[in-house]
């Protein structure tokens, strides 16, 4: 087992029964089957991380979770009621609140404002409650231990990470059951990725169910309860932190079984002219005379 600790060390793994279920899921679109089979339960208070490497099927898990897109085959249930989201607003009605990697946060807006978009409290006649909404934000983002000394200041002006900490406390705030994070951490160095990390667990030990989407293993196992690897559309690992370590959640990610049949095909061929590159998606790429017709 993996001596790495992490966030994720405090969480208890609850029994209760799932906020969300999607239950042997497929989405075709057209020929191209994007997902298929796909069995995943979203718990109360727990970190449920869906890796995968591009074309795996994550976008695809995303919007039919966030009623963009409607899945082809299978049931999709939320609360233990079968449903079939046709807008994003279904699926946030049904308090499931998506944060996607490009914010839908309006730069140019103040901290405040953006905190409020789209849910504004208004006074009589319909003007804006701004006294009122600058006070929540900042107790809000002051409860999560966000720290924004000045809510004016427009949105653009913060850093990643501070952004999407701005609008995981928000969905908090509204209400939200289950948050769905897209690749959060993606766009972020080390120091900004903990930071976001930290309020992933904040929003579990809130009470909510948390997907975090990510292709990082090394940030998953940090904070994950569950783990779900994505493969071609498929399920190809369904595992709880208990009964995996980080060497093997990589491993799984970066092809583990495959890397083994490889191995067994390049048996005889000479081990020095067999070249190995660990590329920046943690693939192993493996170069061989036998790719080049030699040996
Ligand atoms: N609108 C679409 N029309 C046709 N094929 C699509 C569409 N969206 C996705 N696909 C295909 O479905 C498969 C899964 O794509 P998806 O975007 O869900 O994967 P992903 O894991 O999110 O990858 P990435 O990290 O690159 O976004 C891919 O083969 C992709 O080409």
């Amino acid at each position: 087992m993996s001596t790495t600790t992490g966030f994720a060390e405090e969480a208890t793994t609850s029994p209760t029964s799932p906020i969300v279920y999607l239950d042997d899921v497929g989405k075709s679109y057209g020929n191209v089957h994007a997902l298929r089979g796909v069995t995943l339960a979203v718990r109360q208070g727990e970190i449920t991380c869906v890796l995968g490497d591009n074309g795996a099927g994550k976008s695809t898990l995303i919007k039919i979770i966030a009623g963009l897109h409607e899945h082809t085959d299978g049931v999709l249930s939320v609360n233990g009621e079968e449903r079939r989201f046709s807008s994003p607003r279904e699926s946030l009605d049904s308090g499931i609140a998506t944060v996607y990697q490009d914010l839908a946060l309006a730069p140019l807006m103040s901290v405040w404002r953006n905190f409020f978009l789209g849910n504004e409290i208004t006074k009589a006649f319909g003007t804006m409650d701004a006294t009122r909404m600058k006070r929540i934000a900042n107790e809000e983002l002051t409860k999560m231990g966000i720290s924004i000394p000045n809510l004016e200041q427009p949105v653009g002006m913060l850093s990643g990470g501070q952004r999407q900490c701005i609008a995981i406390a928000r969905a908090i705030y509204f209400g939200a059951k289950v948050l769905i994070l897209d690749e959060p951490t993606a766009a972020l160095g080390v120091k900004q990725s903990g930071v976001v990390l930290k309020y992933i667990v904040k929003a579990r030990d809130a009470g909510l169910g948390v997907v975090f989407i990510t292709h990082n293993p090394h940030h998953a196992y940090l904070v994950g309860n569950h783990f779900v690897v994505l493969k071609l559309g498929r399920v190809s690992l369904d595992t709880h932190r208990a009964d995996i370590s980080l060497e093997q959640l990589t491993n799984e990610m970066a092809g583990g079984s495959e890397l083994e049949a490889l191995s067994h095909e390049l048996r005889g061929v000479d081990p020095e002219l067999v070249v190995e590159r660990v590329e920046g998606n943690g693939q192993v790429a493996v170069e061989s005379p036998l790719d080049k017709g030699a040996g």
